[in-house]
């Protein structure tokens, strides 16, 4: 594993850009290397943050992204709920992500059938992989230390066999769910979470710090190989202790 990073912003507004930079940085060698780049979104806050903050990046070009979701709400993509309708509406008509390169669910289906289809539609990207690698990941955390729709004490966090998992009894609403399961995440060669607002320094202490880490789903994610970023703002990392990254304006992870 390579070593985590945990980087403190004194608010959303100095995180925001940095984020898009780093997005940009590995999208541009993802597609050196392999000719694409593989992005998984999530919800919450990162909707507004992507949506105001990659569009206003110079020059950016998506035509070469493949970007799917670490988790969705089993809802029409017109619901308001929907995380892909999100996007949909705030982001995607502002870049050129080709149509066909976004990974959506089928919320028409029952939900153990949308996961196993949208596990298929991963696999069909990563031909020959055991496991999808995605080039990033961009998670949120709740304040119940869950992320992706992975919450914790759920017996979900065990999965070893399944890409993608269908949920039913999710603690946040709505109940149904389908995420990627712990096996991808921790596959990718870079996992970034994001995470803002005094409501998060108690957890985010007990995940960063804590012995009881590991109850918390958004401890459990450790890249096998891959790059982890914590980038969080002063009120979130209000109880801190541990040595933190304070990057200078302007500055590139
Ligand atoms: O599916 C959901 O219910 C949300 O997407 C949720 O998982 C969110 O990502 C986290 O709670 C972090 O939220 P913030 O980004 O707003 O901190």
């Amino acid at each position: 594993m390579a070593a985590r990073r945990v980087v403190v912003f004194p608010s959303s507004a100095e995180l925001g850009p940095v984020l898009a930079e780093l997005v940009s940085s590995r999208a541009g060698k993802a597609i050196a290397s392999r000719g694409r780049f593989t992005l998984g979104l999530s919800g919450g806050s990162l909707v507004s943050m992507l949506s105001k903050e990659l569009p206003a990046l110079p020059n950016l070009d998506c035509s070469k992204w493949v970007v799917g979701f670490c988790d969705e709400r089993l809802v029409p993509s017109n619901d308001p709920e929907s995380t892909y309708g999100l996007y949909k509406n705030q982001l995607f008509t502002k870049i050129n992500i080709p149509e066909t390169a976004i990974l959506s669910i089928d919320s028409s289906l029952p939900v153990n059938e949308c996961a196993e289809d949208y596990a298929r539609k991963l696999k069909e990207v990563f031909p020959g992989n055991d496991k999808p690698v995605f080039d990033m990941l961009l998670l949120g955390m709740g304040p119940d230390g869950h992320t992706c729709s992975l919450f914790p004490g759920h017996p979900l966090l065990e999965e070893t066999a399944r890409i993608v998992a269908p949920i039913s009894d999710s603690p946040k609403p709505p109940p149904q769910r389908v995420t990627m399961t712990l096996p991808v995440v921790n596959s990718a060669r870079c996992v970034v979470f994001v995470s803002t607002g005094g409501s998060k320094a108690p957890v985010l202490k007990e995940v960063l710090e804590g012995r009881e880490g590991p109850a918390f789903p958004a401890a459990r994610v450790l890249p096998t190989e891959g790059e982890l970023f914590w980038l969080i703002d002063g009120p979130a990392a209000a109880d801190l202790t541990i040595t933190v990254e304070k990057p200078g304006s302007g500055a590139r992870l």
